[in-house]
């Protein structure tokens, strides 16, 4: 099928953005995979096993903000693509500032869910996939978690691209919805079962092809998955697309602020 023409100067074509998403799913599984080379290790979450000077949270939480504020000195966010999970009090960028092309409305970066997403991730999502059990690599466990975090989010986040494309080429059918803040009608504008079933489909695919141990002799695949596809694809079934959808809503909402 010839791709759609894109109907603004920037080029940008909501198969243009998809392909990103279906790109972006990679990451998620394999960041998943290997964060499920570590046991559960709790006392990465658990705020009384660390002591650490100026710090009063879990060891993942210190590892993050850590993180965080280095990547901020580096520019990560810049880019409107990324979304940091304590961003209050990032430290200022310290490199040439990167001209990153004007697509979003202004009101896009008010658009932030990483908290519904940090809540997910922990309370939802890691129970279901890691084993349980201590292997002490604490510190290695919550680099693994940051990795999972920040796919899951830019994933989400690119909701707000997704939503600018279609308001660009539905303007007559978004505005109205918009300008009434009916919630319930731009999530049925925005929402396509049959992409969302395809993506259901295709995660699980990948975590099967990803997941598995590669023979050199006999490929009849008996071992199991390193991270279960059924997981997979409830993660996007019950969270990702779920959030993602959030994501397009608000930023529909503010679109013509
Ligand atoms: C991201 C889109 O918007 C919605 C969310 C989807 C998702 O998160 O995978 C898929 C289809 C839509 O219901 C899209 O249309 O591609």
């Amino acid at each position: 099928m010839a791709k759609a023409e894109s109907n603004v100067s920037d080029g940008l074509t909501l198969d243009l953005v998809r392909d990103s998403l279906i790109r972006q799913e990679d990451t998620i599984v394999f960041s998943l995979i290997e964060r499920a080379k570590f046991p559960l290790n709790s006392p990465t979450y658990d705020p009384s096993y660390t002591s650490i000077p100026g710090s009063c949270g879990s060891l993942v939480e210190f590892i993050v903000k850590e993180t965080e504020a280095i990547q901020a000195k580096a520019g990560r966010y810049e880019n409107p693509e990324e979304h940091p999970f304590f961003p209050d009090n990032l430290p200022p960028s310290l490199v040439p500032h990167h001209k990153y092309p004007k697509v979003l409305h202004p009101a896009a970066m008010f658009v932030n869910i990483n908290k519904m997403i940090w809540d997910m991730y922990f309370n939802k999502l890691l129970p279901l996939f890691v084993t349980p059990g201590d292997d002490g690599n604490y510190a290695s466990t919550a680099a693994r978690d940051l990795e999972c975090l920040q796919a899951l989010s830019r994933r989400i986040h690119y909701g707000k691209l997704v939503a600018e494309v279609k308001f660009r080429d539905e303007r007559k059918d978004y505005e109205p919805a918009i300008r009434a803040q009916d919630r319930d009608t731009l999530i049925g504008l925005l929402t396509f079962a049959n992409v969302e079933e395809a993506v259901k489909k295709r995660v699980a695919k990948k975590a099967v092809t990803f997941g598995r141990d590669v023979q050199l002799g006999d490929d009849g695949n008996k071992g199991k998955y390193k991270l279960d596809p059924a997981i997979v694809s409830r993660l996007y079934g019950d969270w990702v697309i779920p959030l993602t959808k959030e994501v397009e809503v608000e930023y529909l909402l503010h679109r013509l602020d």
